[in-house]
């Protein structure tokens, strides 16, 4: 902005009211100006004498200009402005010349409109270039039509953002060049702001204003920013914002304390079960170094250790009845610079108990277990027998325990009647008392009745000079099994009677009866009523015996006994000779299908001799005896099952035939005889199956 005093001719003498046209005509090409003011002695204004009118009053004039006083050309009453008026005001005062003067009346130049206008023009040439320089440092790119809608301005910045426009813009019409909504500002003269609009890929934000003149719409201003960077930033900034708030839900639902630090240590985030575990809060932890936090939490330099290791570290801190894992994470850029340290904390004590107290559980649960299993081998007394039979004979002893009656074990031998009879002993009454097991059979009739009855002193030659006491003494209080009753001697059966029914005895030699107080138990394989008709068995004892009868089956009539003896026989016989065998699903199928024609004592020895005399770990079907396997298989038939060379087939029948023969007649002679070859041949074959089981893989 320019002011009167810049561009007015400055003036340091005014023409006075004695000068002539002529001096003044001087004057006015010496000051180089149109016009001077006039003034009288005192330096009042007069008026303003102009070139023209001075040239004008000299031409008209006869006299010599030198002669005529420049009083006749003045103008008075001239437009008077002030220095330190600006020139747009300037402007306005109606003047050709005017006089410029000073607050205190003094005249200090001139100021004609030509030069007023000058430098008006000046003045607005400069703030044109002013502008566009504004308009084209602007950051924004700039749109100005005028009211035909054509382009007055167009700005750096909007040639850069249209590239495709070129500077030629200015001057087309809008809509030809960037079609950003000027037009519908020029028609309603509203202005807009943060209009978004897409060019192309780009996305940009607008305002849009008038340009009123006089109440009138002469243009419109467009002013808009491309906004796709910051769009796209702000999108990532959302996603980012999102992933923290996901990240931060991640660290404070995690069961376990997370802290996160910068590489200096500084805390940076916290999750609530660190916290807790501080006692602090994220606001006084966050910032914090961690090593002293680390010091009241769980006194050992973490930090530092994954520091120096530049790896994770896990430390365990077991203090105050508290045990906490705490690992710390190094977390490293692409350029293996240390980022942060991820420290994952855990408070074990919880789970410690709980494992602890999963252990003390199992162990009471595998101490029931032993506790029930024992309870159950106890009531079993160690006797196997999972089938319906055997589990008949186990209930009936359980009641027949709790009565005196006399009890008639029957059986083939071997299916373990003297079990039973042991079992019932130790679930009776009398479980404390002595349980005796007498083989009748076993013992010379001369010796039972003293074996049984006991003598007085020199109740016979030979006798020992102090007595004897019988079995049914000692077994005073407690139980004796007669067994193989069906050997008792016919003689000593009414004295045996007697016992049973008077519960008393006469040892041999006295003459006073004892009281016994016994419980009676018999046992036989024998078919003692065919014995009665045989005359070999009393009635009346048979009947005394067999109050209680209890027959125990056959190990062949139970099969489902047999797998359960087997385990039984093979941790009983691991036990006492210290190693672990195990038998071949065919060795089980063998055992499954053979007779057992010694029943129970007959699998035993069976299970016995199997894990003596096996030299692997695992007992195979070859390891059991010929005998065994043929009498083992299903059918007696001799077959051959399965397609094999002829020669094989033939020896296989071969080795069949002659375990049969053996089997059937006990002896190689007899069986060759049998087979119509030599005995020779019967024991040649049979040295070179052995050899053939031996070499035949385990
Ligand atoms: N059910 C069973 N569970 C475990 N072992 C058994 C069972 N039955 C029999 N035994 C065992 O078999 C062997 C023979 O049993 P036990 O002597 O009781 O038979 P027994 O019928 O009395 O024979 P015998 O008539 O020849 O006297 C013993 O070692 C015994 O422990």
């Amino acid at each position: 902005m320019r002011w009167v005093e810049e561009v007015m001719t400055p003036l340091s003498v005014c023409l006075s009211d004695t000068n002539s046209c002529l001096e003044a005509l001087q004057r006015l090409s010496e000051i180089n100006s149109s016009g001077c003011p006039v003034v009288d002695k005192a330096g009042e204004l007069l008026g303003i004498v102009t070139m023209k009118v001075l040239i004008e009053r000299t031409i008209h004039n006869d006299r010599s200009p030198a002669e005529v006083s420049c009083l006749e050309a003045v103008e008075r009453n001239p437009v008077v402005i002030k220095p330190s008026l600006r020139l747009a005001e300037a402007w306005a005062c109606q003047f050709d010349l005017a006089v410029v003067i000073e607050e205190d009346g003094q005249v200090v130049g001139v100021l004609s409109r030509a030069d007023l206008a000058v430098a008006l023009y000046q003045e607005a040439e400069f703030q044109v270039k002013e502008l566009e320089a504004i308009l084209n440092s602007a950051h924004n790119g700039i749109v100005v039509i005028n009211s035909d809608g054509r382009i007055t301005s167009f700005n750096n910045r909007a040639v850069q953002l249209f590239t495709e426009v070129s500077r030629e813009a200015i001057g087309r019409h809008v809509l030809d060049v960037v079609p950003i909504g000027l037009m519908e500002t020029l028609e309603t003269g509203k202005s807009e702001y943060s209009q978004e609009f897409r060019v192309g890929q780009r996305t940009y934000i607008m305002n849009r204003a008038p340009v009123i003149q006089e109440g009138q719409i002469t243009g419109a201003v467009g002013v808009f920013q491309d906004i796709s960077e910051i769009k796209s930033l702000s999108q990532e900034l959302a996603a980012v914002k999102e992933l923290n708030s996901e990240l931060n839900s991640i660290i404070q639902s995690s069961t376990d304390g997370l802290c996160v630090t910068d590489s200096a240590g500084i805390v940076r985030r916290i999750n609530r079960i660190f916290q807790k575990v501080s006692l602090g809060n994220a606001q006084d932890l966050i910032g914090r170094g961690i090593q002293e936090i680390e010091e009241a939490v769980y006194g050992h330099p973490l930090f530092d250790l994954v520091l120096q290791r530049k790896q994770p570290v896990t430390i365990i801190d077991n203090k105050n009845n508290r045990s906490l894992l705490v690992s710390g994470n190094p977390v490293f850029d692409e350029d293996g610079k240390l980022l942060q340290v991820v420290i994952n904390l855990r408070d074990m004590t919880f789970l410690n108990q709980m494992q602890q107290e999963l252990i003390d559980a199992k162990r009471i649960r595998e101490n029931c277990q032993e506790l029930s299993e024992s309870r159950d081998h106890l009531e079993t007394g160690g006797m196997i027998g999972t089938g319906p039979e055997m589990i008949r004979v186990f209930e009936l002893i359980r009641r027949v325990a709790k009565v005196e009656s006399t009890v008639l074990l029957f059986g083939e031998s071997g299916v373990g009647k003297e079990g039973i009879g042991k079992l019932l002993h130790t679930q009776s009454n009398r479980a404390e008392g002595p349980f005796i097991k007498l083989n009748c059979g076993a013992i010379p009739e001369q010796l039972l009745e003293s074996e049984l009855f006991g003598y007085e002193q020199g109740a016979f030659t030979g006798a020992r000079r102090e007595g004897k006491i019988g079995m049914f003494e000692l077994a005073h209080n407690g139980t004796l099994l007669l067994d193989e009753i069906g050997d008792f001697p016919l003689n000593l059966q009414p004295k045996l009677l007697r016992v049973l029914q008077e519960r008393e005895i006469v040892p041999i030699g006295g003459a006073m009866p004892r009281q016994i107080n016994v419980r009676i138990l018999a046992a036989t394989h024998k078919d003692l009523e065919e014995m009665i008709r045989a005359g070999q068995f009393r009635e009346d004892l048979y009947f005394r015996l067999n109050v209680v009868p209890i027959s125990i089956p056959p190990l062949r009539q139970r099969h489902e006994d047999i797998i359960p003896l087997l385990n039984h026989f093979r941790d009983k016989f691991s036990k006492k000779y210290g190693f672990k065998r195990e038998f071949s699903p065919e060795v089980i199928e063998a055992f499954l299908e053979y007779d057992w024609p010694g029943n129970v004592r007959e699998l035993e020895n069976m299970v016995e001799r199997l894990m003596v005399v096996s030299a692997g770990d695992l007992i195979q079907v070859s390891q059991l005896p010929i005998s065994f396997k043929s009498s083992s298989s299903k059918s007696a038939r001799v077959s051959v099952n399965s397609l094999m060379p002829l020669k094989e087939a033939v020896d296989e029948v071969e080795r069949q035939l002659i375990d049969k023969a053996l089997e059937k007649f006990g002896s190689t002679y007899k069986a060759a005889a049998a087979l119509g070859v030599n005995q020779s041949t019967v024991v040649r074959r049979m040295a070179r199956f052995r050899r053939t089981d031996a070499e035949s893989p385990a």
